[in-house]
Formats: structure tokens, sequence, C-alpha cells
């Protein structure tokens, strides 16, 4: 088990957050978090990388509880959650070599590695405020891959990307997973996306985690990940009428 999430609630002021939402990865998983704008993936992706305290509940990274100084296993794990935490005005080595300086291992062969499997290593002196989103968010999954951590954790990767772009991004993910052995989580409010990478499937909707499925059972009962998701969450609704 590389990742459980226990019963995990955060209630912000406002009212809105998670509630009681539980899931387990496991290595070799390419788990996806799927749910509509607002339902509560960014905040799960929060709490699991500690960039957000939860009210309630547990999570634990290779198998220590990330409130009992687990904070250590987080060395096991990239993330890439919201835009890419990245310095404009410098260019995409600089950038790589600013994140490998944080890591006692990290030296110049694989910086040059992660430039060649991102595809940026043509691009690798220029500014990355001269890039476009698709290449900002490969340095990003980059960053993210750096220390090569055995989880990663990524926030709707796609996003706003062209189709050039998606394709990418996913090849990039499923190279890493099927050649390093990494296990990612990634959230998406597109099904399609999910569906063609993940073995594995989480719905979310208004907060709270509605279903878990593997992609072949999630297939069986849709026939595609959208009719799995708006099978979910109508039985979700008949339910509470
Ligand atoms: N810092 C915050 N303060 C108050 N409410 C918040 C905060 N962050 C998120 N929320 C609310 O909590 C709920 C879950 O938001 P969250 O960002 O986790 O969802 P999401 O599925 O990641 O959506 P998106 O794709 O739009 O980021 C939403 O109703 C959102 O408005």
């Amino acid at each position: 088990m590389v990742l459980k999430i226990d019963n995990v609630t955060k209630i912000y002021r406002n009212g809105r957050g998670i509630k009681d939402v539980s899931f387990e990865v496991n290595e070799g998983d390419i788990y996806g978090l799927l749910g509509p704008n607002g339902s509560g993936k960014t905040t799960t992706m929060k709490i699991i990388t500690g960039l957000s305290r939860a009210d309630k509940g547990d999570v634990q990274i290779l198998g220590k509880a990330v409130k009992d100084g687990g904070e250590n296993s987080m060395e096991q794990v990239g993330c890439l959650i919201e835009a890419p935490a990245v310095f404009e005005y410098l260019s995409a080595r600089r950038n790589l070599e600013i994140a490998a300086a944080y890591y006692p291992n990290i030296k110049a062969p694989r910086i040059e590695d992660i430039l060649k499997q991102t595809g940026l290593l043509d691009y690798q002196n220029d500014k990355v405020r001269e890039f476009s989103l698709g290449m900002k968010q490969r340095l990003g999954l980059g960053l993210a891959l750096l220390s090569n951590p055995k989880l990663v954790i990524l926030d709707e990767p796609a996003n706003g990307l062209d189709i050039e772009g998606m394709v990418d991004i996913r090849e990039i993910i499923l190279k890493q997973a099927k050649n390093n052995g990494i296990t990612f989580l990634i959230s998406s409010h597109l099904a399609h996306e999910l569906e063609m990478i993940c073995n594995k499937i989480a719905v979310m909707k208004d907060g709270s985690l509605l279903a878990t499925a593997t992609m072949e059972e999630a297939m069986t009962q849709g026939g595609n990940l959208e009719n799995f998701f708006l099978q979910t969450i109508r039985s979700e609704k008949e339910v509470a009428q």
C-alpha cells in the first residue's frame, strides 16, 4: 500500500470542503480522482501532501501516518498541485537545478534525463515565461519526477492544454509508470482523460467520495467512464431522495 486515506474531513469556514473521504492506492496504480469542479479533489490532494490540514481522519504514505512524523515519507512523494511552482524569469534547466539543490543526491545527469523525458532538452535554456502552457506543465511534471519519488500526485495535469499537450502529459505518465514503477494519483474533471491511463478510479462530488472501482469494473458497469460517473451520481441522488 502506497497511500491510504481514512475518513478524511476538512470543512472550510464557508461550510464547503470534503467529508469522510477514504480510499487506498497500491503500488503500480495509476489512480484517478474524477469529479466536477469544486468536488473536493484539490482539497484531498492538499491534505495528502501536507499543504492543508484535515479536521479529522488519517493519511498514511508508505505505511506511515503523515501526522505522526511521517512527513519523512513525503520525500518519496512528488506533486504538481495547481499551477507549477516555477521561476518564470529563469530557464527550465535553472528551475530544475534549484529544485535539485533541495536533495542531496540529484546530480546533473538526472536533470539531463528529466529534460529529455519531458521533451524540454531543446528548450532547456529558454526562460519559462516564454513557454507554452503545455511546456510549463511538462516542466511541472519534470519537477515532480525529479527526485525519483515512489508516488506522484498530479492535480488536473491536463487542465487548459490542447490535444497535443494532453497527449504529451499522458505519454510521460504512462512511460514513468511502466519503466520506473511510479505510482500515480491523478485528478481530473475529464472522464475520458482518466479512462485512457488509469487502472482504478474514485468518483467525487460535492465533497464526498461516491464510489471507487477498478477501470474494468467501471467499464463493465458503464461502458465508458463518463457513463459510470453519471450512473454513480444519479444513483446517489436517488438514495438521497
Ligand atoms: N480555501 C478555501 N476556502 C473556502 N472554501 C474552499 C477553499 N478551497 C476550496 N474550497 C471549497 O471547497 C470545495 C472543494 O474545492 P476543491 O478545490 O477541493 O475542489 P476541486 O474538485 O479541486 O475543484 P477544482 O477543479 O475547481 O479545483 C469547493 O466548494 C470550494 O469552493
